[in-house]
């Protein structure tokens, strides 16, 4: 951890695939040896805490946040120190011994609490440009980077950056016919009452799953989605990761509950704007935080996913304090809007 404290704020990279091989459909990445993604989270400076998966995908909760593996796309998002962007080039090499080729990179992340105990490649977001550029292959050729800014007095920004190839245009176009979209939220601020459900108890004599078990219930984060098979883990003495496996649907949550620099953050994927609204609402309800951004990325043209979420935050003392959107060729519209408590 840093001398200052733990840095919530999440780097987050997506990776999608493409190949010949016919039933890479099924199992593609899937099959690669776990000991190999192992050695890559431990040069990125995480672990795997606990896992679950189903018929469409794996879910891993990370000593820092979140691994996805489907059978054609990997999600790895990480918090603290890590050295995110250190994994695409072996996980690219992996996913070639399983006859897969990487046709698009998306990196997000928010701004950082403590910018300044950032190791390399995160120091900034052009060193963190600079990395991509030089470690991904050369058929990606098709890039885009941004930073979305807020308009508000908060240092907030959502940065982007997305490169692909036209296969990955193609593996797209099964996101913008179903509409899919991803909503990422991040929270500062949370109401200190609130936060203390994320402490345990000094010698609780529970294990990090069956803590983090009890915290999914008392908080109210089951209810985000009944369907969801849940897999969470409690931190000693505070700290709380999860994931839920929902069909081929993932749903992530992760807070650092210290005060100070306390954050929480949720992420999923979502069809229905209503549904997304009315998990948002429940979210945003566990937390009471301060200050939140929501952002979201569609690839569906002209689907303003993004609209309602203010109307939503509104009853829960949450104002908008700015929107700002752009286009992304491996990603669709990214629309990243920021809000802070009215008490504020
Ligand atoms: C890994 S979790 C959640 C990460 C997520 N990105 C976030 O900050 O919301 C981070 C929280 O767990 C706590 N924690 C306790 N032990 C930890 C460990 N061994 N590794 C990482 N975090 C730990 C940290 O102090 C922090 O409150």
């Amino acid at each position: 951890m840093a001398v200052s404290g733990f840095e919530g704020f999440e780097k987050r990279v997506e990776l999608r695939f493409s190949g010949d091989d016919p039933t890479a459909g099924e199992k593609g990445l899937r099959r690669i040896d776990f000991s190999k993604i192992e050695k890559v989270l431990h040069a990125v400076q995480c672990t795997v805490v606990s896992a679950v998966g189903n018929t469409r995908f794996d879910a891993y909760v990370l000593s820092e946040s979140s691994l996805f593996v489907y059978p054609t796309k990997i999600i790895i998002k990480t918090c603290g120190t890590t050295q995110l962007l250190k994994s695409i080039r072996p996980l690219a090499d992996h996913a070639a011994t399983v006859g897969l080729t990487l046709c698009g990179c998306r990196y997000t992340r928010g701004s950082f609490i403590f910018p300044h105990a950032q190791p390399h490649p995160h120091t900034s977001f052009n060193e963190e440009i600079l990395f991509l550029e030089q470690n991904l292959p050369k058929n990606l050729s098709i890039k885009k980077a941004a930073v979305l800014k807020s308009k508000s007095k908060s240092s907030h920004k959502w940065h982007v950056f997305t490169a692909c190839d036209s296969a990955a245009v193609d593996a797209r176009a099964g996101d913008y016919a179903s509409g899919l979209f991803t909503v990422e939220i991040c929270m500062t601020e949370l109401d200190r009452v609130l936060a203390r459900n994320f402490f345990r108890r000094f010698k609780d004599g529970k294990t990090g799953d069956s803590a983090g078990s009890e915290m999914t219930d008392v908080t109210g984060l089951r209810s985000v989605n009944r369907h969801a098979l849940v897999c969470d883990y409690a931190f000693d003495p505070c700290g709380y990761s999860m994931n839920g496996v929902d069909g081929p649907r993932y749903s992530t949550v992760h807070v650092t509950p210290e005060d100070g620099f306390s954050y929480a953050s949720f992420e999923s994927v979502y069809v229905d704007r209503d549904e997304f609204i009315e998990a948002l609402q429940k979210v945003v309800k566990v937390f009471r935080p301060a200050a939140l951004s929501v952002s979201t990325t569609c690839a569906a043209a002209g689907r303003e996913v993004w609209r309602g979420v203010a109307k939503a935050l509104e009853p829960l003392g949450l104002r908008v304090r700015s929107r700002a959107a752009d286009e992304f060729p491996d990603a669709g519209t990214v629309v990243f809007q920021t809000f802070a408590a009215r008490r504020k």
